[in-house]
């Protein structure tokens, strides 16, 4: 772990209270006045690719090595210092600086590398980021001076927010104001992939206190020492922050991430305000997308499925939920769209007569058709069930066991096997379990990246299930068409976007979804899909968008996101012209003098 003292240097740290709002400030800008400023985070001025008559132009010639650098170099050289990092911590460190200090050249090496760097910003590294947060980061306000709070972040034009109490981080459990890599990840990819500006985000934590009690007990842990807040006060600072976001800026778009349970807010929020839950509703979604390239592959149709679901969460009804609108939209009824599911969590299949008081979102899932018998482990369930999918949304890492794998190959032809919980360790398997004990037959998709996998003389690859491939699009085409709210059908477009993006080739390696390299490209296709969907609920602002053709539409989504290569080359050109003109001027004044003008 890199010391403390190198990584405050990148990031202000700061005191915490109950009830405070954590915000992740941008580094303000001082000293030479430059074109740049209206630029939260520009280019460093020390950028090796700066040319000779800039650096002039900006006082910083001489200051640091003379030769400018190309692009490729610098990227070299960057990606030279991010592998000799040892471990994926000293990785998340050195690339946290890299983007306080030079926020496009971090842009750029991101989206020219998504495969390397994403698991680096966001899962599986991130997690482990949080777990040691306040080794890291930190900055926090108080409760009930909300709008106060808000006014001192210095960007004009947010767009969108992350925003998370730090209560169910990953399958990490309560992380209590830790949490806030998460918000900080989640927006990275926003930018990342489907180029919103990044001085457009906002990342937020609340502090509502934590569960944590080591953490409460850790003196480095900079959050509130109270236990979380009762839901009551939980939602009567949220209907403060809410009013506050949108009083500052009134077309912000606002995602509620890693909440332990993010249910009624959903519910209390959604009509009034452009909101989703990215874990119900976009988990569900990317779910859903796979899902139909899934079930396509298996030979079985929709009606014939038998999902066990271990986990009935957020995410995994979330994810129910979504499949079973897809299942609708194949022409079932909801009822036996909805008896295709088994839910179980930690008490064991969830049915109506187990004898303990359900939640509210588990009751529509819960099977009353288990003749009064109980089932504990996920074994006896898929004894029960016969599946032909399980889905690990249970935070268990291994919980698939060898045994319940071999079982579902034996069971199916091409059992599907999805393995969604986060980060790795709390996979419920991992690929390469997954390919042995099923002989390679598996469609298989998992929430964090693994590797492909060599078995018996073929390579095989895994699916990414991870909301990553919705949650940019979902809230660049609700920016974009300036819709008043996400509603359901948005959710449901982005998911059936996904399969669109597959192409031949990667259908031909059995992939569940498109290649991460080309993330760009599947969140503009998402958002495009969004906007229809907004379209046909009524819920956009933007009219002049109804008018085009898809593709119209899709060329205007593409030209809309920032792409940190060209806004590098902007501010190149702004600059260059800039010192030339200075240059011309400067001597101008020197032939006025020669001429004794
Ligand atoms: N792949 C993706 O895109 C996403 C993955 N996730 C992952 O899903 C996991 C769950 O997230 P949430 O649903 O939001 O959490 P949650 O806390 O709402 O739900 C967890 C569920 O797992 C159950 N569970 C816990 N221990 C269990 C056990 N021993 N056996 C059976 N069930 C058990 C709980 O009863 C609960 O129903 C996390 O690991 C998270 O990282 C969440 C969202 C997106
Ligand atoms: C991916 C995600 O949102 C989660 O694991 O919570
Ligand atoms: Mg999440």
């Amino acid at each position: 772990m890199a010391s403390t003292t190198a990584t405050q240097n990148a990031i202000a740290q700061h005191s915490a209270n109950y009830g405070s709002i954590v915000t992740h400030h941008p580094k303000k800008q001082k000293g030479i006045t430059n074109p740049l400023s209206h630029v939260p985070n520009p280019v460093a001025h020390y950028d090796t690719t700066i040319s000779k008559p800039v650096r002039k132009y900006l006082g910083t010639y001489g200051l640091f090595p003379p030769e400018p650098d190309t692009y490729e170099i610098q990227k070299k050289r960057c990606l030279a210092q991010l592998r000799s990092k040892q471990t994926n911590i000293g990785k998340f460190i050195y690339l946290s600086q890299l983007r306080h200090a030079n926020v496009h050249l971090f842009y750029r090496i991101l989206t020219d590398h998504f495969t390397e760097i994403t698991p680096l910003v966001y899962t599986p590294v991130v997690g482990e980021a949080c777990q040691r947060w306040s080794e890291i980061y930190m900055q926090p306000e108080d409760k009930g001076n909300i709008a106060n709070v808000l006014k001192n972040w210095p960007q004009e034009h947010v767009e969108i927010t992350v925003v998370t109490d730090g209560s169910r981080i990953l399958g990490l459990g309560d992380l209590g104001i830790n949490g806030m890599g998460i918000p900080i990840g989640k927006l990275a990819l926003y930018t990342g992939c489907a180029g919103i500006r990044p001085e457009g985000t906002l990342p937020l934590t609340i502090d509502l206190g934590t569960s944590n009690k080591a953490f409460r007990e850790d003196p480095m842990y900079l959050g509130s020492r109270r236990d979380k807040v009762s839901p009551e006060e939980e939602m009567e600072f949220l209907d403060e922050l809410m009013v506050a976001l949108k009083d500052r800026w009134p077309d912000i778009v606002i995602q509620f991430e890693d909440w332990k349970n993010p249910f009624p807010s959903l519910q209390r929020y959604r009509n009034d305000y452009a909101m989703f839950n990215d874990d119900i509703q976009g988990t569900g979604a990317v779910i859903m997308g796979g899902m139909i390239g899934a079930v396509q592959q298996s030979g079985v149709a929709a009606k014939d499925h038998r999902a066990v679901f271990l986990g009935a969460g957020s995410a995994g009804v979330g994810v129910a939920q979504q499949i079973v609108d897809y299942f609708v939209h194949e022409g079932m009824t909801e009822d036996d769209a909805k008896k295709c599911f088994w839910l179980v969590d930690s008490k064991g299949l969830v049915t109506l007569d187990r004898g303990d008081k359900l939640a509210d979102h588990k009751v529509y899932f819960a099977r009353d058709d288990n003749n009064g018998q109980q089932f504990k482990s996920l074994d006896e369930v898929v004894d029960f069930v016969k599946p032909t999918i399980i889905m690990g949304l249970s935070t268990i890492g291994g919980a698939f066991t060898p045994e319940i794998l071999q079982k579902m190959a034996k069971l199916n032809n091409r059992p599907i096997i999805f393995p969604l919980s986060n980060p790795v360790s709390k996979s419920e398997c991992t690929f390469e379990e997954a390919i042995v004990n099923t002989d390679g037959r598996c469609l298989f998709a998992s929430g964090s990246p693994f590797y492909p996998y060599e078995y018996k003389g073929k390579t095989y690859h895994p699916g990414q299930g991870n909301n990553m491939y919705v949650f940019p699009g979902i809230g660049l085409g609700t920016i974009l068409c300036k819709a008043i709210k996400v509603t359901s059908g948005m959710i449901y477009a982005s998911g059936e976007a996904l399969p669109t993006m597959i192409t031949e080739e990667e259908k031909e390696r059995a992939l569940l979804y498109a290649e991460i390299t080309r993330i760009r490209d599947v969140s503009a296709r998402v958002a495009v899909y969004v906007i229809r969907a907004a379209q046909k609920d009524n819920v956009d602002r933007l009219h002049s968008l109804r008018d085009m053709t898809d593709e119209q539409l899709e060329e205007w989504v593409i030209e809309k996101m920032y792409d940190p290569h060209k806004a590098i080359e902007d501010i190149e050109d702004e600059l260059d012209s800039l010192a030339k003109d200075l240059a011309h001027t400067r001597s101008l004044s020197q032939d006025k003098k020669q001429l004794k003008l």
